[in-house]
């Protein structure tokens, strides 16, 4: 039987470069873990295309989802709904293969009570003047959206001791380095590790 893959959560304030870490981890050749795709109720920006960097649903359907147990978490982040779709993580994690999420915090709380052996990863900007450059140098957001976002990322900052790990993004490939260190330690941490090379012994 296959062993399970492992839970891998990146989280974050908005406009730290989560999106952009992601991307970038599995722009790696040697990228290895399945990305699950988010659904939510905020529009597409421009660019980004459905089933690729969302499933976007109306509240209807999003509320639908939730009264069917359908998703691993939810949260209503500025507005809008955004989710985890259970059953894609659960088969992929059955069939062995590592899966990565990237969410924002209350989300995160959640996938932690279902998943303690998860590994928790929060990505810091170098400083808030920076993080309020980023988002404001995306330029995918009014004003107001801008400052609440901003005021979200102070209360999201806070939460950052029930991580695993704390990432700068000061970089973005250095951080994906980061990332990927961590979860190879992880992996050699963990008992099917243990057990796969206590099996040499049992070797005459
Ligand atoms: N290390 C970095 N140095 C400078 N700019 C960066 C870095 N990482 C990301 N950025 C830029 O910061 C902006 C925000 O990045 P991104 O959209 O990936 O953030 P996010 O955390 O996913 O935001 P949100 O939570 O709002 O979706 C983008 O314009 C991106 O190009
Ligand atoms: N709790 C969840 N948060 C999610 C999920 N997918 C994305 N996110 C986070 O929402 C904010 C806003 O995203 P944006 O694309 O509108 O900029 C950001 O922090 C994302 O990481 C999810 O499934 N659950």
């Amino acid at each position: 039987m296959n062993e399970k893959g492992l839970l891998i959560v990146l989280s974050g304030p908005s406009g730290v470069g989560k999106g952009t870490v992601r991307q970038a981890v599995f722009s790696r050749p040697d990228a290895k873990f399945e990305y699950s795709i988010s659904i939510t109720t905020r529009k597409p920006r421009e660019g980004e295309k459905d089933g690729v960097d969302y499933f976007f649903k109306t509240r209807e359907e999003f509320e639908q989802l939730i009264k069917d147990d359908k998703l691993l978490e939810y949260a209503e982040y500025v507005g809008n709904y955004y989710g985890t779709p259970v059953d894609y993580v659960q088969e992929t994690l059955n069939a062995g293969k590592d899966v990565f999420l990237e969410i924002e915090v209350q989300g995160a709380k959640q996938v932690r009570e279902k998943f303690p052996d998860g590994l928790f990863i929060f990505l810091m900007p170098p400083s808030l003047g920076e993080l309020q450059n980023r988002i404001v140098g995306r330029g995918t957001e009014s004003e107001d959206l801008i400052s609440n976002r901003m005021e979200a990322a102070r209360k999201e900052i806070e939460l950052m001791s029930m991580y695993d790990y704390i990432v700068e993004n000061d970089d973005v490939e250095l951080a994906v380095d980061r990332i990927n260190a961590i979860v190879l330690a992880e992996h050699h941490r963990s008992e099917r590790c243990v057990s796969k090379y206590i099996k040499l012994l049992e070797v005459k």
